[in-house]
């Protein structure tokens, strides 16, 4: 099984994006030991700290993003981070040409009942107009240069772009390698499977509700299948088993709080994500446009989102398209 540095030197990836790569593996297998430890580590449970976004920050949300922080900034290669845990971006060296956005722990409410969570990372180079500070990370997902993310599941998978297709490599703890398993991931078109927290249904647009209810009605409605439904409650998980079998997987803007429509963060989350997804032949939206198209105007500026199998994206995005409704994400 080849090791992951051999396959991004013959995908001709540059040296200093393949060492920021490895860095951020190199916390990776740190993160996912702390996790293998559990209660074992002292490191469950949560801070009494909220992050940024007013969230609770759990203990190994903090140590792992100090940890990818810290190394990212050691190898003098990156210009400036920026993280769902921190409030604004953290420069590095002034010379360097790589910015690295990341949600050091994604599903974090995951840890304490011994679930999959992950860590999801975008990297992009520095703009080539002036920019300072967050202005840095105001660019569009297209500008992305590579993402992916770490499953820390029963195994600890990296799934990787580098934009040229997506291989996902599995972490072999006796020689601490990630080791190529998947050469060339890609999303079937057609699903019978969805992944929403239907919950939140009440609160959704008219054209998610009609979606949805359409699935529901399985082979006696119009879609004329059946559907099942998985939920993770970890981004990271439940997009990769999309990847891995068919599916869609929504996270759509609702209307219970009117100051914030939607859950997921476009740097951190959506782009990354999206990025992978497309390559793998899906489709990423908000409902109204591609992800990876979007102009951000905030380092933690949030979207709805559905990706997945690009027929069922496609099918769900009809009834945005037929049904009129006021926008929720505004
Ligand atoms: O609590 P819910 O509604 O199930 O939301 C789960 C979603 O929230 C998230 O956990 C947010 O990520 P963080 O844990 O990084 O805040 C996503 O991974 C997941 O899709
Ligand atoms: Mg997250
Ligand atoms: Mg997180």
């Amino acid at each position: 099984m080849q090791r992951l540095i051999p396959v991004l030197n013959s995908d001709h990836v540059p040296l200093h994006l393949i060492s920021v790569i490895n860095t951020l593996l190199t916390a990776a297998k740190e993160i996912s030991h702390r996790l293998h430890q559990g209660s074992l580590a002292g490191t469950l449970g949560s801070t009494l700290d909220e992050n940024i976004q007013g969230e609770t920050q759990k203990k190994l949300d903090i140590v792992s993003n100090q940890l990818i922080k810290t190394m990212l900034l050691e190898t003098n290669l990156v210009h400036a981070v920026a993280s769902e845990e921190e409030d604004d971006v953290v420069m590095g060296n002034p010379d360097a040409r790589y910015l690295v956005a990341f949600d050091p722990l994604d599903g974090s409410s995951n840890i304490d009942i011994n679930s999959s969570v992950g860590t999801i990372f975008s990297i992009l180079e520095k703009p080539k107009h002036p920019a300072e500070g967050k202005e840095l990370f105001l660019q569009t997902g297209d500008e992305q240069v590579a993402a992916g993310y770490i499953l820390y599941g029963p195994s600890t998978m990296l799934v990787l772009t580098t934009g040229q297709g997506v291989r996902a490599y599995t972490l072999d703890h006796r020689v601490g390698e990630f080791l190529l398993t998947v050469d060339k991931l890609t999303i079937p078109e057609e699903t019978q499977e969805f992944a929403i927290n239907m919950s939140n249904q009440r609160f959704w647009a008219k054209p998610m509700q009609a979606y949805i209810q359409d699935l529901l009605a399985g082979t006696e409605g119009k879609r004329q299948k059946n559907f099942n439904m998985r939920w993770n409650a970890a981004m990271v998980s439940d997009v990769h088993r999309v990847l891995s079998r068919s599916g869609i997987f929504a996270y759509p803007a609702d209307c219970r709080d009117e100051n914030k429509p939607c859950k997921l963060r476009l740097l951190y989350e959506a782009n990354p994500m999206s990025f992978i997804v497309e390559q793998a032949g899906g489709k990423a939206s908000t409902g109204y446009e591609r992800i990876m198209s979007l102009q951000p105007t905030e380092i933690h500026q949030r979207v709805s989102v559905i990706m997945g199998s690009r027929q069922e994206v496609n099918t769900c995005l009809s009834y945005y398209k037929s049904i009129e409704c006021e926008r929720l994400d505004g």
